[in-house]
């Protein structure tokens, strides 16, 4: 039996302004801090003691695992980062409000853009500043494996030989593993653990900052499908939250509009 844990990052500042993130590298906010120190608590009371940590090259992952390893005195475990983590690249969305999107395509276009398996959003063009081309962490990689839009399918394609070649080894050799990562990169690999269908992964959501523990057989297969939260109740309020972002023009949203630039 193997133990995997994972925690997507707490609540970043565009989560909190409503806006597409994606591949861009904004950080948590003062409530995405506290998420990670709840995420942390959780590992605790669960008596959980990750060996390694694999986190994606974005610092809301990092500093969400860095925050909730040092609640578990756990800072020194290893490390390992990759690409394959990152949060799926949202393109030409990058940047742009998620109710205002809505508002503007409708509803329809708005969760096909968000929620379909194999529809990807308009490329984001290589000279555009929320582009990540030219960001130094991606130097090493040939520039056509640099995504310019990304479909929920496209993750799954670049983060399964991440799953064979890095983490199934670690889940072999007997640790336990904790993935800190995103929203749609876990969609990706929650899909491919429970063997969810391509239509039914478009109601899945995956709420910030709280473990989602997952026993797995010695064919790396759930024992439990769909795992199990670590603190359920707050996981269910927060996978609503999730689900209805975009759907109003809440304060904070309204309140900024327009495209952000990094
Ligand atoms: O903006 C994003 O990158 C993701 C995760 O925050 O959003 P969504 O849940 O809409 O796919």
């Amino acid at each position: 039996m193997a133990t995997l844990v994972l925690l997507r990052h707490g609540e970043s500042v565009w989560n909190a302004e409503g806006l597409f993130t994606g591949w861009v590298d904004v950080d948590l906010s003062a409530k995405g801090e506290g998420e990670a120190t709840r995420g942390g608590d959780l590992l605790l009371d669960a008596d959980l003691t990750p060996d390694v940590v694999h986190t994606s090259l974005l610092k809301r992952a990092i500093r969400t695992a860095e925050i909730a390893l040092d609640v578990a005195d756990l800072s020194w475990i290893q490390v390992r980062r990759s690409w394959r983590l990152n949060e799926r690249h949202y393109g030409a969305l990058q940047g742009k409000n998620k109710a205002q999107t809505r508002e503007e395509f409708g509803e329809d276009q708005f969760m096909t853009w968000r929620r379909s398996y194999d529809v990807p959003p308009p490329p984001i063009k290589d000279d555009d500043p929320l582009s990540q081309v030219n960001d130094l962490r991606y130097a090493s990689l040939p520039s056509e494996l640099i995504p310019r839009t990304e479909c929920l399918a496209d993750v799954v394609d670049r983060l399964l030989p991440y799953w064979y070649d890095a983490v199934v080894p670690d889940l072999a050799a007997g640790r336990t593993v904790l993935v800190a990562a995103h929203g749609n990169s876990l969609r990706a690999l929650v899909k491919h653990l429970d063997g969810v269908s391509d239509d039914a992964i478009s109601a899945l959501n995956i709420p910030t900052g709280i473990p989602l523990l997952y026993e797995l057989d010695d064919d790396f297969a759930p024992l439990k499908r769909g795992g199990e939260y670590l603190d359920p109740t707050a996981a269910k309020a927060a996978i609503e939250a999730v689900k209805n972002q975009g759907a109003s023009t809440g304060k904070a949203e309204a309140k900024k509009g327009g495209r952000r630039k990094k």
